[in-house]
């Protein structure tokens, strides 16, 4: 069928899914402080992949001072899980952004839990690798605690990491199960040192090609 029989806009929205579907997805899944953001940085430098951290997205929005921030930073502030639709709507409209540009995508701190990746799937496209960024539960509270000292972050302080980690082991580590299943996860150790664990990172995207 031919797209003469819609409208402009209905057209663009064709193509700019079909633009996605094509699209290398990689997602970025680790505990609060596992070093994602450390290491995503690090493929962007090499690779040229646009980065979208959720969290970061959610923040930016709380920056803003609209109202929708206001209750999303409600949430965040108790560690708690921001409804799916609203993160999976700011990360479709800033990969369309990029979809002319993008290498491929660094979905960062997304899916948090097995309905999420289903969603984003549905809506966006299969990932082709996940990157299971995997640090101790100590070393990520070490981590989050000393980011703290100087970050800003309003959920870098000892009672909201408990909960972001609580949320972390019962919701998000079976999104890892979930697509070890069809054999696409590569885990990161990130106790090492950066570069160690960006030498692993480096040769799992190199697989990709
Ligand atoms: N020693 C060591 N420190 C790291 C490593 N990766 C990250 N860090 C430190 O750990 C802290 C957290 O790293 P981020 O990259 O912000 O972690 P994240 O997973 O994005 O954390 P969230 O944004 O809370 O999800 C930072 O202050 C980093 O300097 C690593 O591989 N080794
Ligand atoms: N997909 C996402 C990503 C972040 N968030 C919220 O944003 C907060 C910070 O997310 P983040 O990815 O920057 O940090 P971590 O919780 O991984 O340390 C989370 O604790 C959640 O409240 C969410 O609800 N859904
Ligand atoms: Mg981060």
């Amino acid at each position: 069928m031919g797209l003469g029989c819609l409208s402009k806009s209905a057209v663009a929205v064709l193509k700019t899914d079909d633009k996605l579907k094509d699209a290398k997805i990689v997602f970025v899944v680790g505990g609060p402080g596992s070093g994602k953001g450390t290491q995503c940085e690090k493929i962007v430098a090499k690779y040229g992949y646009t980065h979208l951290s959720s969290g970061d997205l959610l923040r930016a929005e709380v920056a803003s001072g609209s109202e929708r921030g206001k209750q999303l930073q409600a949430i965040m502030q108790k560690g708690e899980l921001v409804p799916l639709d609203t993160v999976l709507d700011m990360i479709k409209e800033a990969m369309i952004a990029k979809a002319d540009v993008s290498k491929g995508y660094l979905i960062d701190g997304y899916p948090r839990e097995v309905k999420q990746g289903e969603e984003f799937e549905k809506k966006i496209g299969a990932p082709a690798l996940l990157l299971y960024v995997d640090a101790k539960a100590e070393t990520m509270v070490k981590r989050l605690m000393k980011r703290g000292e100087t970050s800003g972050r309003a959920d870098d302080n000892e009672e909201t990491i408990k909960k972001r980690l609580d949320l972390y082991y019962k919701a998000t580590e079976p999104v890892i199960a979930y697509y070890e299943k069809r054999g696409i996860v590569r885990k990161i150790n990130s106790e090492l040192p950066v570069d160690e664990v960006f030498a692993i990172v480096e040769k799992a995207i190199d697989e990709l090609k």
